[in-house]
């Protein structure tokens, strides 16, 4: 399989200091991609120089076959960006500003007409193409944004944390319609995201921390790596039995609100063992194989829920291209 993005050794540096410190990269096409990491981490740095937006300082990327800084233009055909913020222009209707949009990408006029017809249907917004945005929910504006990221029909779709502010449900409708997108269409989705709910559903995610990938693979290898269930145990006695499990099972345990944590390579066999071999009366038990937030923090230190707020976004860098 050909990769769509690859970058190698790539930095970025803001006067001294590197923001992006020899990034190594490679996404296939037709994947989604995840591409995870905590506040300023590097994340819309590197989304700004695959999208040609700011010049790497050092290093080489590739976008659909084109080098970013030496062949720029026929990068911007091939890409779209969906911005974090909204972008749209609430006065016009939702088909005005696609058709704005078709005119940035220079569209001849009947390719436009149908380019946006196409990707109202793909988007679910035909009966809605005449009303001005402003009276669109979040959700269907969040629709619109992708819909207008996709009218040059790029090959690789970039979205910089494209359901933040959602609700669960229109989440899920989002991540739904990008789908089917992948699926209709062949196109590369390389998202930035903060929930790891999203990250489960990727094809390949990419963890980057102080200006490098630290790791990348499908979620199930990257949680292999970690390579322990979480058993929760509650007994009778929790002290005890931590000192039992010491003695007898050489385990560590740690006392939680829920009961002592351990990790396991393999929980399935261990608990049935604990359960007769402990000699306390075990009150409740639970196995769970590693989340991808196990190994978030496995791999930077932060739970990626500590690392929310803030930060630079692909709209305060990308004024450029709009
Ligand atoms: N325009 C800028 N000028 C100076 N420093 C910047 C600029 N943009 C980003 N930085 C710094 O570069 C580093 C990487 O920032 P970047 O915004 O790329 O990270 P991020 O992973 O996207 O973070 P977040 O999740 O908070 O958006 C941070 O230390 C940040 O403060």
């Amino acid at each position: 399989m050909t990769d769509a993005i690859r970058a190698e050794a790539l930095y970025a540096y803001y006067g001294t200091t590197p923001a992006v410190n020899g990034l190594d990269l490679a996404v296939p096409a037709g994947s989604t991609f995840g591409f995870l990491g905590p506040n300023g981490a590097g994340k819309t740095t590197t989304i700004s120089m695959l999208t040609t937006l700011l010049r790497p300082t050092a290093g080489r990327a590739e976008v659909a076959g084109f080098d970013v800084a030496e062949r720029p233009a026929e990068v911007r055909r091939r890409i779209g960006i969906v911005f974090q913020e909204s972008t749209l222009d609430l006065e016009l209707t939702a088909a005005e500003n696609l058709r704005f949009q078709a005119d940035l990408c220079g569209l001849p006029r009947q390719r436009a007409r149908a380019a946006i017809a196409a990707m109202l249907d793909l988007m679910e917004l035909s009966q809605r193409s005449r009303v001005p945005v402003r009276q669109f929910s979040t959700g269907l504006r969040r629709r619109l944004e992708i819909a207008r990221g996709l009218i040059g029909s790029p090959r690789v779709l970039f979205l910089d944390e494209p359901t933040t502010g959602l609700d669960a449900q229109t989440r899920a409708a989002v991540w739904d319609h990008l789908d089917r997108l992948r699926r209709e269409q062949g196109i590369t989705l390389f998202f930035t995201t903060h929930q790891l709910e999203e990250a489960e559903h990727c094809d390949q995610v990419a963890i980057v921390d102080r200006g490098r990938v630290v790791t990348q693979g499908t979620p199930a290898e990257l949680k292999s790596v970690i390579g322990s269930d979480l058993v929760v145990l509650r007994t009778e006695d929790d002290a005890r039995a931590a000192d039992a499990l010491a003695e007898r099972f050489g385990l560590a345990a740690e006392p939680t609100p829920d009961g002592l944590l351990l990790r396991v390579s393999d929980g399935a066999t261990l608990v049935p063992r604990l359960c007769t071999g402990l000699g306390l009366t075990v009150r409740a038990v639970s196995i769970a194989p590693p989340s991808l937030d196990d190994v978030f923090l496995h791999h930077t230190g932060a739970a990626i829920r500590e690392s929310q707020a803030g930060g630079h976004t692909l709209d305060t860098i990308g004024e450029g291209l709009r």
